[in-house]
């Protein structure tokens, strides 16, 4: 049995957090691997050490003095070294990292060093090996996730050790460049390693107990999600259920692997197992609900644009010669809806539509932006009866309008679009009407 242990930021921004992850890891000796986060919030106002990383890099940028920005950032190192005692010391580290950043090296060099020196910490205080994720995680010259490589790097160096660390959230071209992943991305690194070292389980240890069924910044005290497969989790991590990246799920999908998403501040809580497939009925009809606020829909008219052959490819060749990914198209007779996100559609929005009236000569554009969608998934969903009408009436009861609805065909989840404003409140009456009254 051999377990990989994902710590973030949250489990690891103190001297005090990282003991509780010590206890963790040493009252299980099948948790073998552990991939830290860089240091998180000590508190709700703090800043994360990534982002200190970034801003302190982009005054090196910007030929500014970064002294004062890097000696803060070394000192929240500091605090966790002689909070636990240890006789360690990042001086000749934090030499380097200046003098890198001095020579402009990269951005993603700059953010690893959270991982990178959180790493050398966790290694030293647990007695275990470390591992520079540099050696073991590859990406090609385009700066592209090198999975097979990866895969072999990881097996090779990984299968033989009785205690590893390896930092999560980047890794190196064969040249030695760093790239990181996108934010959160070092789910992705215990995702890898649990694939590699064909692992039995794969604990993600966060602050909060699970899954939750709402994001608990917005709903009060959701209950957690006992068991979630990864298609449910995969479409609500998408809509913007933080906790867990989006593409953690892929490397141990295929290995069958389980997720164990753990409380580090409650580890006796049992939190939410991400699996394949089970046959646990879900105890309310939907297992999740999640979203995003910051969408823009185009709505394009045209009278009988249904017979119109290859309409809708001309629109969406507009978008895809812009490079906006499109997130939903509901349609009717006369008119086609497509909705993007609002920052990569901002930038580009007139040749976006100058491009379309050129491509299909529509009677009309309307552009309504300030838009959230909201996914409601659920497994249970396509044994219920009457979902949809209890999201409509749930929504009218609390005066939203709903702008959108779109079911998708494997009726695992139905997307709601409301206005900017309505998001939270619309997240609250779907969580009320099934979590709470449960009719
Ligand atoms: N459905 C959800 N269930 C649990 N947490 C959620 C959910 N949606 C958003 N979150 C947020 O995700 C946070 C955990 O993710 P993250 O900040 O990436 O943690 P870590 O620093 O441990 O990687 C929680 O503190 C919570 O605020
Ligand atoms: N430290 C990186 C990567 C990461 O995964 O962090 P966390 O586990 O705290 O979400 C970030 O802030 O994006």
């Amino acid at each position: 049995m051999k377990k990989v242990v994902k710590f973030g930021g949250s489990s690891l921004a103190s001297a005090g957090q990282f003991k509780k992850a010590a206890r963790i890891i040493r009252a299980d000796k099948t948790r073998i691997y552990v991939v830290p986060s860089a240091p998180g919030k000590r508190y709700a106002e703090d800043t994360k050490v990534t982002d200190m990383l970034y801003s302190c890099y982009g005054a090196a940028i910007r030929e500014k003095d970064f002294t004062e920005q890097m000696e803060a950032i070394k000192a929240r190192y500091q605090e966790i070294i002689d909070g636990l005692k240890l006789s360690i010391s990042l001086e000749e580290e934090f030499k380097t990292i200046r003098e890198n950043f001095g020579k402009k090296i990269g951005r993603d060099y700059a953010a690893s060093r959270g991982e990178y020196l959180n790493g050398k910490i966790m290694a030293a205080y647990l007695g275990f090996e470390f591992i520079d994720a540099a050696e073991v995680v590859r990406f090609d010259m385009d700066r592209l996730f090198d999975e097979e490589t990866t895969n072999t790097l990881l097996a090779e160096r990984l299968l033989n050790s009785s205690g590893a660390v390896i930092p999560g959230f980047y890794g190196a071209m064969e040249d030695g460049t760093i790239v990181t992943f996108s934010r959160g991305g070092s789910d992705i690194t215990g995702s890898l390693v649990a694939l590699a070292v064909q692992a039995d389980l794969y604990e993600n240890w966060t602050d909060v107990s699970g899954f939750l069924i709402a994001d608990p910044r917005i709903v009060q005290n959701p209950k957690a999600i006992e068991t979630i497969t990864y298609k449910e989790l995969r479409e609500l991590s998408y809509m913007g259920a933080s906790v867990l990246h989006e593409d953690a799920i892929f490397p141990v999908r295929k290995a069958g692997i389980p997720i164990n998403i753990r409380n580090t501040n409650q580890p006796e809580d049992k939190g939410t197992l991400i699996v394949e497939g089970t046959c646990r009925q879900p105890r309310y009809t939907i297992t999740g609900i999640a979203g995003t606020d910051s969408f823009v829909s185009i709505t394009i008219e045209k009278a009988m644009m249904n017979s119109e052959v290859g309409f809708c490819r001309k629109v969406l060749q507009v978008f895809e010669e812009n490079e906006i990914s499109i997130e939903h198209m509901p349609s009717g007779i006369d008119t086609m809806t497509i909705f993007v996100h609002k920052d990569i559609f901002e930038e580009k929005e007139q040749q976006v539509i100058a491009g379309i009236h050129k491509a299909v000569h529509p009677d009309h554009i309307e552009l309504e932006s300030d838009l959230a969608l909201i996914a409601v998934v659920g497994r249970g969903m396509k044994a219920t009866r009457g979902t949809a009408g209890r999201i409509f009436s749930s929504l009218a009861h609390a005066h939203i309008n709903v702008k959108m609805i779109d079911q998708g065909s494997s009726e695992l989840n139905i997307i709601v679009g409301v206005r900017h404003d309505d998001f939270k409140n619309a997240i609250r009456a779907l969580y009320e009407i099934f979590v709470e009254t449960r009719i």
